[in-house]
């Protein structure tokens, strides 16, 4: 990839695309770990004799402005981060009011645009929106690893009309994943876990060849355990992901560690009242919403003598409490592991190794949930093609 050392900055204007999707709730923060990993690519630039403006997503939006995703709440944290005003521009990314508004930067001086989902082009990769956000950068710097497996405008689309390069991050995440892809050192043991088998089969059916296990848990192991013929009750699954899950427990039944008991819930509160029961045995009007302390100890123990360990994805409804046991036991099983490499990707495992306190036990964590586990999955990232 282009490398940011070789972009000529000084006194010009960079757009850079970061990734700011973090979870918000009522206007506050609730993991800033994104932010802080955008800083070290900034900081270089600004010191280099740049001035910013910073492009970003949150969240979903349907292709229009939606006060609920605005990057407004940002401000305040970013410019603390930076030790510097950060100006917020409230206009469209591609109108000609926030073009004015960039064009009035100053070397040193930092703007953060708005929502840039907001933009019906964005998903689209429209060339009409990736004109209009190429003039708001004189260079474009891409350090929004989270995103980079979006073929959408700010991403990959301005990275063909200006000169560009790879941010720090970007740089990181790439190199830190490369080492699970490229001769990984075995045992490689794989954790994945989370709500949707569809989102994430197909790492799990690429990975499985090249692991000596993988872990399921999550919401995601009731799919499994149905087609294996277990009783569920109400616990999420997709019935129209059950004939793979059954090849893939066929063939690789050596390999894939499945939950033996689960905390088993009479309603998706975090209130319910709660029972133990085997995994395969969960009774009508129940469901499973988080692994149970057999599981966390064999998942545990599968975990020890790993050289090489990856973990995606929580092992239970984390949000409450009381089904956070095995999502926390994990994060300080892989946390503990010595003279392992170990990398935590996604929102919700790596908010809960920060909440353990142990994130700096962890060899890598990356900022991308998706985008990690495509490259996982040997898949070429628009965003890295963008900038080689
Ligand atoms: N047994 C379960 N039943 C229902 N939902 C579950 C269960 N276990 C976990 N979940 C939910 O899965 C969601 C997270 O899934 P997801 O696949 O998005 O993981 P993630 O780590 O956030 O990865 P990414 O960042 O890639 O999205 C959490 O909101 C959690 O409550
Ligand atoms: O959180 C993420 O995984 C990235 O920001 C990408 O978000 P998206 O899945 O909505 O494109």
């Amino acid at each position: 990839m282009q490398n940011l050392n070789t972009l000529d900055v000084a006194g010009k204007r960079v757009l850079v695309r970061v990734d700011y999707n973090v979870p918000i709730k009522g206007g506050v923060i609730q993991d800033d770990t994104r932010i802080t990993a955008s800083l070290p690519t900034l900081n270089a630039l600004l010191e280099r004799g740049a001035s910013l403006v910073l492009m970003s997503h949150l969240g979903r939006p349907k292709g229009g402005s939606d006060p609920k995703y605005s990057l407004e709440p940002l401000q305040g944290p970013l410019s603390q981060a930076l030790g510097r005003p950060v100006k917020f521009i409230a206009s469209a990314p591609s109108s000609d009011e926030t073009l004015q508004a960039v064009q009035a930067l100053q070397p040193g001086e930092v703007a953060l645009l708005e929502n840039v989902r907001f933009e019906a082009g964005e998903e689209k990769n429209d060339p009409a929106l990736v004109e209009k956000l190429a003039r708001l950068g004189d260079a474009f710097v891409l350090d929004a690893f989270g995103s980079a497996h979006r073929a959408h405008a700010s991403v990959s689309g301005v990275a063909g009309k200006l000169p560009h390069a790879a941010g720090t991050l970007l740089q990181t995440e790439v190199d830190a994943l490369d080492r699970l892809i490229n001769n990984p050192a075995h045992p490689y043991v794989v954790i994945i876990g989370g709500a949707k088998v569809s989102d994430k089969i197909k790492v799990i059916e690429n990975l499985l060849p090249k692991v000596d296990k993988l872990l399921i848990g999550g919401g995601m192991a009731y799919t499994f355990i149905k087609a294996r013929g277990g009783q569920i009750g109400e616990s999420i699954h997709e019935d129209d992901q059950l004939e793979l899950a059954r090849r893939l427990l066929d063939e690789y039944a050596g390999k894939i560690m499945l939950p033996s008991d689960v905390i088993a819930a009479d309603a998706f509160d975090a209130e319910a009242n709660t029972q133990v029961v085997p995994s395969g045995a969960i009774p009508d009007g129940w469901q499973g919403l988080d692994a149970g302390p057999e599981t966390v100890k064999a998942y545990t123990a599968a975990l020890q003598g790993a050289k090489t360990v990856f973990w995606n994805g929580p092992l239970g409804v984390f949000e409450f409490e009381k089904f956070a046991g095995g999502t926390n036991a994990i994060a300080k099983a892989v946390a503990d592991l010595s003279g392992a490499y170990t990398v935590i990707g996604g929102g919700d495992s790596v908010s809960a190794i920060n909440k353990s306190g142990q994130a700096d036990k962890v060899s890598h964590i990356s900022t991308g949930g998706g985008a990690s586990l495509e490259l996982l999955e040997g898949q070429q990232l628009p965003g890295v093609e963008a900038m080689q």
